[in-house]
C-alpha cells in the first residue's frame, strides 16, 4: 500500500478551514478561571472608567488659564484653599485665581481642568507660586476617558490575557460568559509503547514520548485533553480505545501507525470513525519531517494520525493542532509567532516539499543567527536542543549561507 491523497501543507490548512467548524459550547466562569478562556459573547462596559476624573500626578489643581504666560523667572500666585483627599469625594468648587492639593490618583476638584506637577511649584503658607505652564486636561485623567459606558469592552472571540481580566476588574465584572474548553482526544499506538512511568524497560519496547509531549502541548493551546491507555497493533483493541474517544471529545489525534506498514492499522482504524462524511481528506503531506500524516472529518469531528516519530508529531501537531483548536473553538486563523533568522550555512531541499528545519537561534545583527539541530525526526532531544523552527517554503531547492529566512518559534 501507498500513501494516497498526499497534499502540500497550504492545502491541508484549507480543508482544515474548510471542515473544522466551532463546536460552540458556553460556560461562565469567574475572572480567577478566566485567564486563556475564549470569551463567548460581547461584553458591554457598564459604567465610564474611571468614573471621575483624577490627577495623574502629586501637585496643584488649577484653571489651566490661570497659569498662562507663567515662567521660572515670573511666577504666578494662586490662593491654594484646599487639599484632596485620597479616596475621597472633593468637595471644592475652585474659582479663577485658586488651586487645590491633589495626590496622584486623587479626584479633580470641579473647576479645575489641569494640574500643576508639584516640582513646578512652591508653597507659601496658603499662596503657591506656579512656574509652569499646563495645557487643558493636561495631567488629568477624564472620566470615562479609558472606557466609555456601554462601549464593547471585548469582543466575541477574543483570548483573555492579563490586560483584558484587568479591564474587566476596572469595571467590577467578576464572571464572564467563555467558550468551553475543547475535549481533544489523545491515543497512542503501537506494541512498542509501553506507558513512560515503566521503570524496568523490557527488550524492543520504547516509553510512551508523544503520549506526554502532545498533550501538553494541546494543554498549552487551552484543550481538556482526554489520554487513552496505549493501543496494541490489534485492530480491534485499537478500534475500542479509539471509538471511545472518538465518542467522548470534539476531535482525536492518533500517535503511530499511520506509515505504510503492514501493522499499520491507524488508517483503517480512522476510517472507521463516525458516519465517513467527508472521511479521509489527508494521507500524507509534502512535508519534512512528517510526510506520514492523516487528516479525517467524519460526523463533523476531526480526526488527525500523526506520525509515530516524536519530533515529527510535535512539529505536525504545531502545523496543524493549532489551527483545529482554533477552529473549533471559533476563533479561526491562527497567526503563527514567526521571526526573521539569518542562516549560518547552506541546507539543502527537495521542491515540492516544505521544510521544517530544526535550529538553534544566537544573536545577531540585523537578525539572528540560526544554525540547525541535525539529527533524526525520532530523536526527542533535537527538539530540546532548538528553540525554533526554520521553514523552507516548498518551491525553493534549499537556502543558502547568509540568506534571510523565517522561523516558527514554539507556541
Ligand atoms: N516504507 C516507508 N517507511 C516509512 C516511511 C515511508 O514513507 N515509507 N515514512 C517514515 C517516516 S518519515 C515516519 S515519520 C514514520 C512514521 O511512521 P508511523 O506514523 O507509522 O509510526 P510508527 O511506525 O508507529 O512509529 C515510528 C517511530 O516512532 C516511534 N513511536 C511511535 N509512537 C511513539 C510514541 N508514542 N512515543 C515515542 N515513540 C513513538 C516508533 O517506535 C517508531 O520508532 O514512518 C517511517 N517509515
Ligand atoms: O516524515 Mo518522518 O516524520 O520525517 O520522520
Amino acid at each position: 500500500m501507498d500513501f494516497f491523497r498526499v497534499q502540500p501543507v497550504n492545502k491541508v490548512i484549507e480543508l482544515i478551514e474548510e471542515y473544522v467548524q466551532p463546536v460552540s459550547k458556553t460556560e461562565v466562569v469567574s475572572l480567577s478561571e478566566a485567564s486563556g478562556r475564549i470569551v463567548a459573547e460581547n461584553v458591554y462596559a457598564r459604567e465610564d472608567v474611571p468614573s471621575f476624573s483624577r490627577s495623574t500626578v502629586d501637585g496643584f489643581a488649577v484653571k489651566s488659564n490661570d497659569t498662562y504666560g507663567v515662567s521660572e523667572m515670573m511666577p504666578g500666585f494662586l490662593s491654594v484653599i484646599g487639599e484632596v483627599e485620597m479616596g475621597r469625594l472633593s468637595e471644592y468648587d475652585v474659582q479663577q485665581g485658586q488651586a487645590v492639593y491633589v495626590p496622584t490618583g486623587g479626584m479633580l476638584p470641579t473647576g479645575c481642568n489641569a494640574v500643576v506637577m508639584i516640582e513646578d511649584c512652591e508653597q507659601v503658607e496658603d499662596i503657591v507660586n506656579v512656574s509652569r505652564s499646563v495645557a487643558t486636561n493636561e495631567n488629568v485623567i477624564l472620566k470615562g476617558e479609558d472606557v466609555k459606558a456601554g462601549e464593547v469592552l471585548i469582543k466575541k472571540g477574543t483570548k483573555l490575557r492579563p490586560q483584558e481580566l484587568g479591564a474587566l476588574a476596572s469595571l467590577g465584572i467578576d464572571t464572564v460568559a467563555v467558550v468551553k474548553k475543547v475535549i481533544i482526544g489523545y491515543l497512542s499506538s503501537g506494541d512498542e509503547i509501553v506507558p513512560f512511568s515503566t521503570t524496568d524497560l523490557p527488550p524492543g519496547k520504547i516509553r510512551d514520548v508523544n503520549g506526554v509531549s502532545i498533550p501538553a502541548l494541546a494543554e498549552q493551546w487551552g484543550a481538556e485533553v482526554h489520554i487513552s491507555d496505549i493501543a496494541n497493533d490489534n485492530y480491534s483493541d485499537f478500534r475500542d480505545k479509539a471509538e471511545h474517544l472518538f465518542q467522548e471529545c470534539d476531535a482525536l489525534f492518533i500517535s503511530g501507525g499511520s506509515s505504510v506498514g503492514a501493522k499499520d492499522y491507524t488508517t483503517e482504524v480512522i476510517a472507521s470513525l463516525g458516519n465517513g462524511d467527508p472521511g479521509i481528506l489527508v494521507h500524507g503531506v509534502s512535508v519534512k519531517p512528517g510526510k506520514p500524516t492523516i487528516l479525517s472529518v467524519s460526523s463533523k469531528k476531526p480526526v488527525v494520525g500523526l506520525p509515530g516519530h516524536p519530533a515529527s508529531a510535535m512539529i505536525i501537531f504545531q502545523l496543524f493542532g493549532k489551527r483545529i483548536i482554533s477552529h473549533l473553538t471559533g476563533q479561526g486563523e491562527v497567526f503563527p509567532l514567526t521571526g526573521k533568522a539569518s542562516v549560518s550555512q547552506n541546507i539543502p531541499s527537495s521542491p515540492g516539499r516544505t521544510d521544517f528545519i530544526r535550529v538553534t537561534l544566537e544573536e545577531g545583527n540585523p537578525f539572528p543567527k540560526a544554525t540547525p539541530v541535525l539529527g533524526k525526526s525520532g530523536l526527542i532531544k533535537t527538539l530540546v536542543n532548538s528553540d525554533a523552527l526554520l521553514e523552507i517554503e516548498a518551491p525553493k531547492e534549499g537556502v543558502k549561507q547568509g540568506e534571510t529566512v523565517t522561523v516558527h518559534y514554539f507556541m
